[in-house]
């Protein structure tokens, strides 16, 4: 594979990354019966850190939950996992990818009474999601022809291998429609989020974020509306629709992978002048001290590896 993952914790082992493999009638291989997250990790004054680590192994058992798995490991090894990889790789800066998923135990689609999950966490350096471009001069995204699914057909608030189907879809529409990143609606035509990201559009000098509804809970999209406050924006979190982004001053797009990237055209229309907006850059490199440990404020948000 491309990726440089290296050393991979794999069932409670460091092993290469070649070692690193499962067997194809593994389950989730059939049925996208798996759960992972995203971290990252930054290199700072004081040496390598991740960000917000409790919150995102807080959700990966959460997703876990969602799934009934058997988790073979407490939330604690995996915090320990997390930090082990990045240390045993020497990575300065990373990202980080726990997955669980449904082993080679059953074909059947219920997997019950038994469900054992297995659990690696790999890393690897990743830089901007979206490519410098998109960051510099604003990502252009497209309206996908797919919806977000409702909250009664995937659980959206889980990271949920499954739920990624929609992403990939929408995600390989929008490419192939020369566009950077899709953004994908709810069923009754609502801003749901990007395909990995969640929404947040400037209007009048009001930072607007995309309430939770069918999305996944960012842990990227609550430190920005956290940041924003701090900054002394007002921040509402709302319903709302596609033309509003039209007639927004400002839009950008939040996650682990994309950190915080502004949108500078949706569906052909520029929005604002069709730049990064100021606020937005502002915001961005708000988020970009916080997470290089050079605001003290936020020192908390860190673990040293
Ligand atoms: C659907 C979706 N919505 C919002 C977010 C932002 O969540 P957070 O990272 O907690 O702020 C992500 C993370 N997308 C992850 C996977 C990206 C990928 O391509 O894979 C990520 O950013 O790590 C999503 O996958």
């Amino acid at each position: 594979s491309k990726i440089k993952a290296g050393l991979i914790w794999f069932n409670g082992r460091l092993v290469p990354q070649e070692e690193a493999k499962v067997s194809v009638l593994t389950h989730a291989l059939h049925y996208g019966t798996s759960i992972f997250e995203g971290l990252r990790a930054y290199e700072t004054p004081k040496g390598p850190a991740v960000f917000r680590l409790q919150e995102h192994t807080e959700r990966f058992f959460h997703s876990a939950r969602v799934m009934r798995f058997e988790m073979p490991f407490g939330p604690e090894a995996i915090n320990q996992a997390i930090l082990e990889v990045v240390r045993a790789n020497g990575y300065r800066s990373c990202y980080i990818r726990p997955l669980a998923w449904m082993g080679a135990h059953t074909l059947g689609v219920n997997p019950l009474p038994n469900n054992p999950a297995e659990v690696m966490v790999a890393a690897w350096e990743w830089g901007t999601y979206l490519g410098d471009e998109a960051v510099r001069k604003g990502a252009r995204l497209i309206t996908s022809s797919w919806a977000r699914f409702p909250a009664n057909v995937m659980p959206g608030k889980a990271k949920v291998g499954g739920n990624y189907v929609n992403s990939a879809l929408a995600r390989m529409e929008a490419h192939q429609a020369g566009a950077d990143e899709a953004l994908l609606l709810d069923k009754e035509g609502f801003i749901a989020e990007g395909s990995g990201e969640n929404i947040f559009f400037f209007r009048g000098g009001v930072l607007y974020a995309i309430e939770h509804s069918v999305n996944l809970m960012g842990i990227t999209r609550d430190t920005v509306i956290t940041l924003a406050r701090d900054l002394g924006y007002e921040v509402r979190e709302v319903r709302a629709t596609r033309d509003q982004l039209y007639m927004a001053d400002e839009a950008f797009m939040v996650g682990t992978a994309a950190e915080v990237t502004p949108i500078s055209y949706l569906d052909h229309r520029p929005i604002g002048t069709g730049e990064a907006g100021p606020h937005t850059l502002r915001l961005r490199a708000a988020y970009m001290e916080v997470v290089q440990g050079k605001n003290p404020r936020y020192e908390g948000w860190l673990t040293y590896v």
